[in-house]
């Protein structure tokens, strides 16, 4: 299962853990970031800008030339933010080789069209075989080799377990599954709940108030997954009960310390990346437009929008008029 050629497009965090852990599971990787200074970091062993006082071990081959980055490779990690997926998959195109599967590893939903991730690479790469990455993982665990679990997922079921098979190493456990619009729709939402649990902890709301937004946000996960056509097992899996879990309760999480930030009234330039910033409106759009319930992203995304406080938001939540209804 070694030897394979595996390409990471992305310097970040997530891609340099990623790297890491397809060098450990023993195959030949090559990184792509756009950033010189980057490139000379991840060759040295570090990534000061995104996992600081983390050693890189192995050294990553990294470089800043995609065409040669994606020169006969075996497959692919896509490991750029979900809004740049486009921009970034358009460049690689002319470079890919024929037959190398992607795989997708950011959480979002495209800003402005409300496509995922899966179907914005079947636009651009339409021969191309296309899986998804997600659960609970955070990047400083990963890299420094802590246990976790993760799900593949792939159309092709065969590809979902070969995927799985290749890059899981007795740190990193890779699960499998056919229901890639579940892991898809898991990953870029709880992103958006996790800004809610982390605004309701920061206005100082209490433990009690984080359980129930994290439990209802999972049963609105569940609604709109079921409405995507997503098996509920799945969202009660990794992608999603996991990924709740990790990212509604630990300040490592960006999205959740984006939303204790937001909940505390402290400024919010400048911080890092949290993708449910920019998936809070279009899944707020794209229920209102189905006619799913989904009161919590549609709060956040009002938040966000600057349109109600947080004060007012838990007011209106907690007021609201009760639809009884089955938990
Ligand atoms: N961090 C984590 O623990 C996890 C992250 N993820 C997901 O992975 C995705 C990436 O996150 P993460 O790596 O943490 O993010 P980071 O902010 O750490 O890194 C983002 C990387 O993408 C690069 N980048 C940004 N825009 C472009 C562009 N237009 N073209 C090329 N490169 C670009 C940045 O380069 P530059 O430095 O030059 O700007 C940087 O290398 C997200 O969707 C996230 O949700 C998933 C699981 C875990
Ligand atoms: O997706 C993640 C862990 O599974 C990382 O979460 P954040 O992007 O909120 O840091």
């Amino acid at each position: 299962m070694s030897g394979y050629r595996v390409t990471v497009l992305g310097g970040g965090a997530w891609g340099t853990a990623l790297g890491l852990t397809a060098a450990r599971a023993g195959h030949d990787v090559r990184l792509w970031a756009r950033d010189p200074e980057m490139v000379e970091a991840l060759r040295r062993g570090e990534n000061p800008r995104y996992l600081p006082g983390i050693a890189l071990e192995p050294a990553l081959e990294a470089t800043t030339d995609l065409a040669g980055a994606l020169d006969g490779t075996d497959c692919v990690l896509i490991v750029t933010p979900a809004q740049v997926l486009r921009s970034v998959l358009t460049a690689a195109k002319p470079h890919l080789p024929a037959g190398a599967p992607l795989v997708l590893c950011a959480k979002g939903i495209e800003r402005e069209t409300g496509t995922l991730l899966s179907q914005i690479a079947d636009e651009i790469v339409p021969n191309h075989l296309v899986a998804a990455l997600s659960g609970p993982s955070f990047a400083s665990d990963v890299s420094r080799g802590l246990p976790t679990a993760v799900v593949i997922a792939a159309r092709e079921e065969e590809l979902a377990a070969g995927l799985a098979q290749r890059f899981s190493t007795s740190s990193f456990r890779c699960y499998s599954t056919d229901d890639l619009i579940g892991v898809e729709i898991g990953g870029a939402l709880k992103n958006v709940f996790a800004i809610a649990a982390g605004a309701v902890t920061g206005a100082g709301l209490g433990a009690s108030a984080q359980a129930a937004t994290v439990t209802r946000g999972f049963a609105e996960l569940r609604r709109i997954g079921e409405a995507f056509g997503a098996r509920p097992e799945t969202l009660m899996g990794l992608s999603g009960f996991g990924d709740l879990m990790l990212t509604c309760s630990s300040p490592q999480s960006r999205n959740f310390a984006y939303g204790l930030a937001l909940g505390r009234g402290e400024p919010l330039e400048g911080r890092p990346l949290a993708e449910g910033v920019a998936t809070a409106a279009i899944a707020a759009r794209i229920t209102r437009e189905r006619g799913i319930r989904a009161p919590i992203i549609t709060t956040v995304s009002e938040i966000l929008a600057g349109s109600i406080t947080v004060q007012e938001a838990v007011t209106a939540l907690m007021t609201r008029p009760l639809r009884h209804e089955a938990e």
